[in-house]
């Protein structure tokens, strides 16, 4: 099955992966404070404004994961300190669905104290508080659901996403709160004190 981008929240634990058909040369770039997805060095140039993009931040106490732009105004909300819930719904609402050949719903998700998962597509804007692991895609898994996700640390979060039997994958990355259980995960370039990433880009 083919179900393009999606996002497991854990609630803890979170992942995002790219699936692509059009656009399978990318990889996940580790930054600062977020990872991009990005064109490898030999992916044909391309004026598609939605395959570019910040997928993950931190902000403080909270990460957020998305499939495109909104990732940024949902940290710069939570950063003005609006409530996770508000800062996905008002984004979400504002950018709205991508306005490409397949109507591609945006997807994102916060990790924090109270974990939260969103999606707007063509005909709805659903964001709903997350208790337990839940995943949303941009196409045939386009409303929130429960999804057994087992794993411990951000390096188990994002092989196990990579490597789920879902068409064409890409990269994907693992996200984990460091003051959760599980405090074994292996510390990189993008960890903040609250959080740590980890990128599997299939190689
Ligand atoms: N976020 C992404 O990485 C991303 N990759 C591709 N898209 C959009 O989805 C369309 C379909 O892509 P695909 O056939 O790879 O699933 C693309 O033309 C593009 O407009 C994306 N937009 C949303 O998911």
């Amino acid at each position: 099955m083919y179900i393009g981008r999606f996002i497991v929240i854990g609630p803890e634990i979170g992942a995002y992966r790219v699936s692509s058909r059009s656009f399978p040369n990318r990889k996940a770039v580790a930054r600062d404070d977020a990872v991009t997805i990005a064109p490898t060095e030999d992916a044909p140039e391309t004026d598609n404004p939605y395959i570019s993009y910040n997928c993950a931040r931190t902000v403080g106490d909270t990460a957020v994961i998305g499939n495109g732009s909104q990732v940024d105004p949902i940290a710069e909300k939570l950063e003005l300190g609006y409530p996770a819930r508000d800062a996905l719904a008002e984004t979400l609402l504002a950018l709205d669905y991508e306005k490409d050949d397949y109507d591609t719903p945006r997807i994102a998700g916060t990790i924090g104290e109270e974990s939260y998962i969103g999606i707007v597509r063509r005909d709805a804007l659903l964001v709903e508080r997350v208790t337990e692991s839940t995943l949303v895609a941009t196409y045939e898994k386009d409303t929130p659901e429960s999804f057994a996700f087992r794993v411990e640390n951000a390096e188990e979060a994002a092989d196990a996403a990579y490597g789920l039997d879902f068409e064409h994958p890409v990269c994907a990355v693992g996200v984990t709160r460091n003051d959760a259980k599980t405090d074994d995960t292996k510390m990189d370039d993008t960890d903040s004190n609250a959080f740590s990433f980890a990128i599997e880009n299939g190689n």
